[in-house]
C-alpha cells in the first residue's frame, strides 16, 4: 500500500530550506561582523623634544582600525625631568640619561610582548635648530647621545632627528584635524597655531593659491586634496622672544633697565649673558656677556605692546600680503586651535574665552597688578615664570593681532585648547602617524554595516526564525511525544 504524502509536505520542505538559510546567513554575518571585536592594540613612542623641555608620549590604537581617523589615542604623557636637550650642549651624555626615567615608564606602561614591535621617535624642534645654529658639533652629539638612549630601550627605534619648521606646523595641523575627526566633515578643518620656547607656527588652509613655495604643503587624505599654508618662525617663541625684546631696550652701558612687561615692584638682577647667550640676538664681547643689570618692572600693557611691536618688521613685504618680517601670508580663514603656551599662558590668564578687547582689559589689570599682589595671589607658582606672564600674555596679543592679523571680529575663532579627545595638541601625534602610514591618502572600506544595522538585522532574522519555528509547528503538528488532543 503506498503511503500518502502529507497535503504539508511541500510548505514543510520550504520552511526548513528557510530555516537553514536564515541560520547559515546569521553565522556568517555574525562571524564577519564581528572579526574586528577580537582587537588587538598596538603602541608607539614619540619623544618630543623641545627649546624648555622634552615630553615622552605615548600613543595606542585598536590594530584592526589604524587605518580610520580619529583611532588613535594618547595613552600616556611623561615629562622628562630637567630643560630641553639642546641644554646639554656642554654635557651631552646628559641628554641621553634625562629620558631613562620616562623611558623606564614606557616599559611600565606598554605590555612587555609588544616592546619589539613598539615604534620609538624622537623629533627635535626649534632648541636643537638654533643650537645646531650657534655649535654644529655639540648639537650632532647630542642627537647621538638621545639615538644611543633610545636604542638602548627595548623598542623599535626609528630615529632621531631634528624635523623642520614646516613638518612642525603641518603635523600640527594634522594632529588637531585628525583628533577633531574634520578630515571626514564636510565642516572643513582647523588650523594649527603653536607656541613654542624658540619657535611658533601658523598653519591653515587657505582659499587663495600660496604665493610662495617654502609655505605651500599639499596632503590627499582620506581622499580629499588639502592645499595648506604653513609658516615657522624661528627666535619667536615666547622664550626667545624675551630675548629679543630685552636686546632692543637695553644698551651694553646701562645697569638698570625699567620694562614696562614686568610687573611694578619687581626687581632682579640678571646676567646680559641671559640675554645674549642666543643666536637670535646679535652677539656681544664677553666682557659685556658678564655684567649684569637690575631687571625692574613699571607694569603697563600699552607700552609692553608697543615695546614689543619694535621686533616684529611690517615694513617689507615682496608678496600681496605678508605678516611679519617679510614672510607671506594668506588672510586667515576659518577656525584654529592654539595650542602649547598659547594655552599655557591665556589659560593661566583666564582670557581663554573672552573678545579681542576684554582680553586687552583683562591684560592691561593684568599687567598693572604690582608684583607682591601676584606672587601673593600664586603661592605655588614658580616665580621665574610667574614674572613672565604679563610679557608673554602681551606678546601673544600681539602676535596673534598685529602679526597674523587677527582682528576683533575674527578673535573668537581662535580656540585656546590643551587636548582634544584626551590627546594633547601637538606635532607629535602627526608625525607618528605620517611615519606609521596610519593616514591613507583615500578614505579606508567601510565596515560591512555600521553596528546599529548590524543589531537590527540580527533581531530581524531572529525574528524570522521564531516565525518559521511557529509555522513549522502549525504545520507539522504538535511534537509525537505530547499525548494526542483526542483519540477517535
Ligand atoms: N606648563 C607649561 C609648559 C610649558 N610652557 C612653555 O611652553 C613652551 C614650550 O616650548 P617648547 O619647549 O615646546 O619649545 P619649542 O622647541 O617648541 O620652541 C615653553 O616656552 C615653556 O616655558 C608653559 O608656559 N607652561
Ligand atoms: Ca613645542
Amino acid at each position: 500500500m503506498k503511503t500518502k504524502t502529507p497535503w504539508h509536505s511541500g510548505k514543510m520542505i520550504c520552511v526548513a530550506v528557510f530555516f537553514i538559510a536564515a541560520i547559515v546567513t546569521l553565522v556568517a554575518i555574525a562571524i564577519v561582523q564581528n572579526k574586528p571585536l577580537e582587537q588587538k592594540y598596538k603602541y608607539g613612542i614619540v619623544l618630543d623634544a623641545g627649546s624648555s623641555h622634552t615630553a615622552m608620549y605615548i600613543y595606542e590604537w585598536p590594530a584592526e582600525k589604524e587605518n580610520n581617523t580619529g583611532m588613535v589615542g594618547q595613552r600616556h604623557k611623561c615629562k622628562v625631568k630637567g630643560k630641553g636637550i639642546s641644554s646639554y650642549a656642554r654635557e651631552v651624555a646628559g641628554a641621553g640619561r634625562s629620558l631613562a626615567m620616562c623611558m623606564e615608564e614606557a616599559k611600565q606602561c606598554i605590555p612587555a610582548a609588544k616592546h619589539q614591535d613598539t615604534p620609538v621617535y624622537l623629533g627635535a624642534t626649534a632648541g636643537m635648530r638654533l643650537l645646531m645654529k650657534q655649535d654644529r658639533n655639540s648639537a650632532v652629539k647630542v642627537m647621538e647621545a638621545v639615538q644611543q638612549t633610545l636604542q638602548a630601550s627595548p623598542f623599535s627605534y626609528q630615529g632621531a632627528r631634528i624635523i623642520s619648521g614646516q613638518e612642525e606646523g603641518a603635523f600640527g595641523w594634522i594632529t588637531v584635524n585628525y583628533l577633531g575627526k574634520n578630515f571626514q566633515k564636510a565642516a572643513g578643518t582647523m588650523g594649527a597655531l603653536d607656541l613654542g620656547g624658540a619657535s611658533t607656527q601658523i598653519t591653515f588652509v587657505s582659499k587663495e593659491t600660496i604665493q610662495s613655495p617654502d609655505n605651500a604643503m599639499e596632503f590627499r587624505l582620506y581622499g580629499n586634496d588639502y592645499q595648506v599654508y604653513t609658516h615657522s618662525f624661528l627666535c619667536y617663541g615666547k622664550d626667545q622672544v624675551l630675548k629679543l625684546a630685552l636686546e632692543k631696550k637695553l644698551k651694553s652701558a646701562d645697569t638698570s633697565l625699567e620694562d614696562p612687561c614686568f610687573h611694578t615692584g619687581y626687581s632682579e638682577d640678571k646676567l646680559f649673558q641671559k640675554v645674549f647667550d642666543s643666536p637670535c640676538v646679535q652677539a656681544v664681547s664677553t666682557d659685556a656677556m658678564n655684567k649684569s643689570f637690575m631687571h625692574k618692572g613699571s607694569g603697563n600693557f600699552i607700552e609692553c605692546q608697543n615695546s614689543i611691536k619694535d621686533i616684529f618688521n611690517f615694513s617689507q613685504c615682496k608678496n600681496s600680503q605678508c605678516s611679519f618680517n617679510g614672510v607671506y601670508q594668506p588672510p586667515v580663514e576659518g577656525t584654529f586651535g592654539a595650542f602649547s603656551a598659547f594655552y599655557f599662558v591665556m589659560n593661566f590668564l583666564n582670557l581663554t574665552g573672552q573678545s579681542l578687547a576684554d582680553t586687552k582689559k583683562g591684560m592691561e589689570h593684568y599687567c598693572q597688578t604690582p608684583w607682591n599682589t601676584i606672587v601673593e595671589n600664586h603661592p605655588k607658582v614658580d616665580k621665574k615664570y610667574l614674572a613672565e606672564y604679563c610679557f608673554s600674555g602681551t606678546y601673544i596679543l600681539t602676535l596673534l593681532e598685529n602679526g597674523y592679523n587677527f582682528t576683533s571680529e575674527n578673535w573668537k575663532d581662535i580656540n585656546f585648547i590643551d587636548k582634544i579627545e584626551g590627546s594633547n595638541a601637538g606635532w607629535s601625534l602627526g608625525y607618528m602617524l605620517n611615519l606609521t602610514n596610519m593616514i591613507p591618502a583615500e578614505a579606508p572600506d567601510t565596515p560591512l554595516m555600521p553596528h546599529g544595522g548590524f543589531v537590527t538585522l540580527m533581531l530581524f532574522l531572529t525574528l524570522f526564525l521564531l516565525i518559521l519555528l511557529f509555522l513549522g509547528y502549525t504545520f507539522l503538528g504538535r511534537p509525537s511525544c505530547l499525548p494526542p488532543k483526542e483519540i477517535v
